[in-house]
């Protein structure tokens, strides 16, 4: 009798502990599955930021003074190859292509290139392409993102195998500055809803310049930075960042680096991510109290630098203005300013 109910006790025990793992694989299957996706798909909830495993959150240098990198330290026909913080300063001389190409081209990348035409600054885009199809990162896969209020007014230009070119409309603005400054916004959405599915690596550039020479995979970082071709050799005290205590771009005269001119930045799509949105939240928060900073974006570009150092540096050989004369530290252009009516262009 008592056998009888222990085995009874013991079956039905059984038979619960069954039931209970049959109903928890089916109420698992039947619960909807919730995808966090490392992009915040909504741009209002900017206030919010995914914190993953194993990636620090963003946390801004604690200030301390250090004597300023000079680019011309050395010999003024050399220039520096090495920030203090150990970021190679890309220029000719400094890298073997072919060993880079050896490198890289197995690894099947794709390059993308962010460019806006907005209002007359469409007339600057053919010139752009055409140029960055005869030098930009050649032989790898390069997406083209064109940014404009005028789909029509874009030219059509033959791209090499592998190379693709999207217009994405976009809206104009009343004033120059806040189109120049709205890209920090459009392109963190633009990878977003895109652009980190489909490329490694991203490039932010102006359309008012073209290529002269070759710009390949010695240009690739994590967060890349390009030095103003206005500012490498003056003291950090000269440059033109934002002076103003209210603007979330201030920069003290102890600080800063190089000054990196807003024309060229770039790099792994993720890390242009976590860039172009703090530079657009500090933009807005800038909005908020009223002000513009002195350089637009730019300045927001530069405060952030110094926070979060680029892990790449590019020499002013990729971002040139051809209206100066080309120093001895200069061995080659790569990538510099076209002669622009800037008043008929922003009129
Ligand atoms: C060499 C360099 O670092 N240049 C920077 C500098 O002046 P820039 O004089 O080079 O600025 P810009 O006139 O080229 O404007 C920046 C870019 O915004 C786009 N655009 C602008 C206006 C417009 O009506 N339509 C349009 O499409 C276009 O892609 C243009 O190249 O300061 C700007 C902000 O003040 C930007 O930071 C530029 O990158
Ligand atoms: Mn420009």
């Amino acid at each position: 009798m008592r056998c009888r109910r222990l085995s009874l006790g013991l079956g039905s025990c059984l038979l619960v502990v069954v039931s209970l793992c049959f109903g928890w694989v089916y109420v698992e299957n039947w619960l909807p599955v919730y995808y966090v996706p490392y992009f915040l798909p909504c741009p209002e909830i900017f206030n919010m930021k995914l914190q993953y495993k194993g990636e620090k959150p963003f946390q801004p240098a604690a200030q301390s003074n250090y004597p300023q990198p000079k680019l011309l330290e050395q010999r003024p026909t050399e220039l520096l190859t090495l920030t203090p913080w150990l970021a190679p300063i890309v220029s000719e001389g400094t890298f073997d292509l072919a060993l880079l190409q050896s490198i890289y081209q197995p690894l099947n990348l794709t390059i993308g290139l962010t460019v806006f035409a907005v209002g007359r600054y469409t007339t600057l885009i053919q010139p752009f392409l055409e140029s960055a199809e005869a030098f930009f990162m050649q032989g790898y896969q390069v997406n083209y993102y064109v940014f404009t209020n005028d789909p029509e007014a874009i030219p059509h230009v033959p791209l090499g195998p592998g190379r693709l070119l999207s217009i994405i409309p976009i809206q104009d603005h009343s004033s120059w500055e806040e189109i120049s400054m709205r890209r920090m916004e459009t392109i963190s959405q633009h990878i977003v809803r895109r652009a980190h599915r489909e490329v490694d690596y991203l490039f932010c550039l102006d359309v008012d310049m073209v290529f002269r020479n070759s710009w390949g995979p010695e240009t690739l970082g994590d967060l890349v930075a390009a030095i103003h071709p206005g500012y490498y050799a003056v003291p950090r005290q000269q440059f033109p960042y934002e002076r103003r205590h209210i603007s979330t771009a201030f920069v003290e005269d102890s600080e800063g680096d190089f000054y990196y001119g807003g024309a060229v930045f770039g790099g792994r799509v993720a890390k242009v991510y976590d860039f172009t949105r703090g530079c657009h939240m500090a933009i807005l928060a800038d909005k908020a109290n009223g002000i513009m900073a002195a350089w637009q974006e730019e300045s927001h570009l530069n405060r952030r630098f110094i926070s979060q150092k680029p892990s790449k540096v590019l020499s002013p050989e990729y971002l040139w203005d051809d209206s100066k004369s080309l120093p001895p530290s200069l061995k080659l252009i790569r990538f510099s300013t076209v002669d622009k009516d800037t008043k008929w262009l922003r009129g």
